[in-house]
């Protein structure tokens, strides 16, 4: 078994058991009384013709099975207000409990601190996480390749769609970018972080971002720990970056975030 397998039993057990106390007809009433979607796809520069500056998705991550404890994060609402004034385009907040120390709870206090949109950032694998991740505010749900086959991935994107959401497709190989882009993704990550063994490495982005067609948004996922690290994923074709660790153990995220994006704009200026 995987590590991602063996993080997916504990994703459906703990599915399971919310479904058991808030069923499915439940969410879709609460999903019918929130405000609509965010435009992530905006956010992220997905409809501006010149990208010539770098997204920041910034995450709020307690735990990880890689690292252990990252960080004890009292207060959610206040690091993403500090990551909103940072210059984030998109907050992803890591919702799933067992093994990375997140919860609803959290997406939660962050929807009702920042108007920023939201990416419920979890291991989908069931409907239902789409209808929970819209009914608790989210504006983008994350979908991993290596763990849906063809049919789940058309599907699970077609309801994010109808319910006004985005989509962001992670993939980390060839072939699995090819399944993103048939099953009609445009905003599709490479997390150089292999999910199976979760060796990092960053050499997989430049390897793979080229695979991906023009007017697709590419995210570049993991492993920055410097502004080097932002620099070679900006000068390998990234149009955003998705940071976790380096901000939530940072004292100053807001100032990370700007260096960022200022080392982003610089090698994406010297790309063009
Ligand atoms: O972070 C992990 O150890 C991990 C292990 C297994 C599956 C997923 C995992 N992380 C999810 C992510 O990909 C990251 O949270 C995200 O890309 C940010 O990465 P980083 O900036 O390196 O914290």
């Amino acid at each position: 078994m995987t590590v991602l397998d063996y993080i997916i039993v504990g994703v459906r057990e703990d599915m399971e058991a919310r479904r058991a106390q808030v069923s499915l007809e439940e969410l879709k009433e609460r999903v019918a009384g929130v405000a609509p979607a965010r435009d992530a796809w905006a956010a992220l520069g997905g409809s501006s013709p010149d990208r010539n500056d770098l997204k920041v998705i910034a995450e709020i991550k307690r735990r990880s099975p890689s690292k252990g404890d990252l960080a004890s994060i009292a207060d959610p609402a206040s690091l993403a207000a500090q990551y909103a004034d940072g210059g984030a385009s998109v907050i992803s907040v890591l919702t799933e409990q067992r093994r990375f120390g997140g919860s609803l709870a959290d997406l939660d206090a962050v929807r009702a601190a920042v108007e920023t949109p939201l990416l419920r950032k979890d291991f989908t694998v069931d409907e239902y996480q789409i209808w929970e991740a819209r009914a608790h505010g989210a504006d983008l749900i994350l979908l991993i390749v290596a763990a849906l086959s063809d049919s789940e991935l058309v599907r699970f994107s077609a309801l994010s769609h109808e319910l006004g959401m985005n989509v962001l497709v992670e993939t980390h190989t060839e072939e699995e970018i090819e399944r993103a882009v048939a099953a009609g993704a445009r905003i599709i990550g490479i997390n150089v972080r292999n999910l199976k063994t979760l060796d990092v490495d960053r050499s997989v982005f430049g390897s793979l971002a080229g695979l991906i067609p023009a007017g697709a948004v590419v995210v570049a996922e993991s492993g920055v720990r410097s502004a080097d690290d932002v620099a070679h994923y900006a000068a390998g074709g990234a149009n955003a970056i998705l940071v976790g660790e380096a901000l939530v153990s940072d004292a100053t995220p807001r100032e990370r975030i700007t260096e960022f994006k200022a080392a982003g704009a610089a090698a994406i200026a010297v790309r063009n």
